[in-house]
């Protein structure tokens, strides 16, 4: 990794030296990245490639190559060939001009193609329309925002991964549980650690394609290469070290039935050949767990394709068909037919939550774990997304056994008498957080700030209300989202779910944390009609954290379990 980044600064600094050429696109593209805090390199980035893509286009592989070529007129000289140009670079030049939170870069891209254009070359354009196939572009924060705080970490998001990605976009609702999140993963994916960094983004790949989620999929291949990852690995498992296919099985189950993780698993790796350490373990289990609730909160927000994926961009000139889905979005948020319902649904609910701190009843423990074990059955009957996608061959070969998924826990629990997880017995805060640091040092900390901080989140606000006081509600999200996966705290009352999730609310909790292949747009605009998408994607935070806290209590119970 480090080489790379020395090799494109020394580009940046030494005005194309002699034997560079465009040619080497992986320097190119850190090139381009390299656009730094300071006004000043970047001028100079800029500069250097508006002058390489001259050279370029005009058939050489540098600047030097052409004027050599003039001055010689050497036929051994072959023009370059002009493919890897449009494949490659157009793409993110055209990143670049959309997404990029400094502006200088944003317009000076946007004039390059424009040049381009005019000089015959065919300018790519982007699929969709923004970051979210649900959420309409002028309603998703900027990125030149002017809210400093969010931009500040916009600029940290584009410096740490060459990009600003759309997730981190739409994450910019909240800046505080966003700042949280991309330190974690910063430091998960390219910080100290046992790991070796190509691992961690082979896993990442892996763990995504358990959910089909070739958005992450892709990324991940793409960083996975830059930082010197080996090529053959990306034709699939059959072609990676076993020491990785042998963290295979963990990675599927905790996918889809978390309960199931036992010590024996953690003793195959460690007592293996191949010598998982604990620390590996820890560091695995916590990229796997980052990545399947990843999964949820593409789907959950309906994140589009980067544009420079193959499938977000396209050179077919636009057509009206494609403006596909973002035509009725904003249905759902004012003046439409059904906005005066949604209003009245929010009243009824707020309602609600004043009922809850008003009954003064203690219910027994008995009744307790009652109304946990009806919410749990109650959630079997719940329809779950049904489209189903047919998992693509690139994502297959990096998937085993695809047709394990989802079973609910109820089920489980009747059929094979795993118990139910109590939340009391095994905790993050007691045993999970501490276990986690002592592996793998300061994650724990890390991880325990952005539970907190998606957990506690809130701004005192339900759709237009304001001053409200939305603990209650949200508690019931979080701890319906655990209720999948069996996992009960027994100090909280679950009636307080039936009482505040309404079913369509529901069957989106569940859906985007069991099955978040299957979200689709309805399901959506269905779920708390008339809340803000803020207030969506705030659904999707705490959905990412609960997901990824659930499978990580399993983890962490089972390594404890092998450790004792
Ligand atoms: C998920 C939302 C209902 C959260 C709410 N807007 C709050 O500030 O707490």
């Amino acid at each position: 990794m480090q080489s790379i980044i020395e090799d494109g600064l020394r580009w940046l600094m030494a005005d194309m030296p002699e034997d560079r050429t465009l040619r080497d696109e992986k320097s190119l593209r850190f090139f381009l990245a390299l656009c730094s805090r300071d006004q000043n390199s970047r001028s100079h980035a800029l500069e250097n490639i508006s002058r390489a893509l001259d050279a370029w286009v005009d058939g050489y592989g540098s600047p030097q190559e052409a004027v050599y070529h003039n001055n010689h007129h050497d036929a051994r000289i072959q023009p370059l060939d002009r493919k890897p140009l449009v494949k490659e670079l157009l793409p993110d030049l055209l990143r670049f001009s959309i997404y990029c939170p400094f502006e200088d870069v944003r317009s000076k891209c946007g004039a390059l193609l424009l040049d381009l254009q005019e000089r015959g070359l065919k300018i790519p354009r982007r699929v969709g329309r923004g970051p979210s196939r649900f959420i309409p572009e002028n309603e998703i924060v900027p990125v030149d925002t002017d809210d400093e705080e969010t931009q500040m970490l916009f600029v940290d998001a584009f410096l740490q991964n060459n990009r600003l990605e759309h997730i981190v976009q739409v994450m910019g609702y909240h800046p505080k549980y966003l700042d949280s999140f991309l330190k974690t993963q910063q430091y998960i994916l390219r910080g100290d650690g046992p790991l070796p960094y190509d691992y961690r983004h082979y896993i990442a790949i892996m763990a995504s394609a358990r959910h089909q989620c070739s958005y992450l999929i892709n990324l991940h291949k793409t960083e996975f290469l830059l930082c010197g990852g080996e090529e053959t690995w990306l034709k699939g498992l059959d072609h990676i070290p076993q020491k990785l296919r042998d963290l295979y099985e963990i990675i599927k189950i905790l996918a889809h039935r978390p309960w199931l993780i036992s010590k024996n698993h953690i003793e195959k790796l460690t007592r293996g050949n191949d010598n998982w350490s604990l620390a590996e373990v820890m560091h695995a289990l916590i990229i796997i767990a980052h990545f399947h609730a990843m999964c949820s909160f593409v789907y959950g927000c309906g994140i589009h394709p980067e544009i420079d994926e193959e499938n977000g961009h396209t050179f077919r000139p636009s057509s009206s068909s494609d403006s596909e889905d973002n035509h009725s979005s904003s249905n759902s948020h004012s003046g439409s037919p059904t906005s005066t319902d949604a209003a009245a649904g929010i009243e009824a609910l707020m309602e609600r939550m004043k009922q809850l701190n008003e009954t003064g009843e203690e219910p027994t423990q008995e009744e307790m774990l009652a109304r946990f074990q009806k919410v749990e059955s109650q959630s079997l009957e719940l329809e779950a997304g049904k489209s189903q996608l047919s998992p693509k061959a690139s994502i297959l070969c990096y998937v085993e056994d695809p047709s394990f998924g989802y079973e609910d826990f109820a089920m489980r629990g009747a059929v094979q008498e795993i118990p139910t997880f109590r939340a009391q017995d095994f905790s993050w805060e007691d045993q999970g957080y501490s276990l986690a640091n002592r592996l793998y040092s300061d994650i724990g900390t890390l991880l325990d700030d952005k539970f907190n901080t998606a957990y506690n989140l809130t701004y005192f606000t339900m759709g237009p209300n304001t001053d409200v006081d939305t603990s209650s509600f949200r508690r019931a999200i979080w701890n319906y989202i655990h209720c999948m996966y069996g996992i009960r705290h027994d100090d909280y009352n679950y009636g307080e779910v039936n009482h505040l999730l309404e079913r369509y609310l529901k069957s989106y909790v569940k859906t985007v944390t069991c099955y978040p292949e299957r979200v689709s747009k309805k399901d959506y605009d269905n779920f708390m009609r008339g809340f803000k998408h803020s207030e969506k994607v705030h659904v999707n935070l705490m959905l990412l954290e609960a997901k990824m806290q659930a499978e990580l209590l399993y983890s962490l119970r089972a390594l404890t379990r092998y450790m004792t």
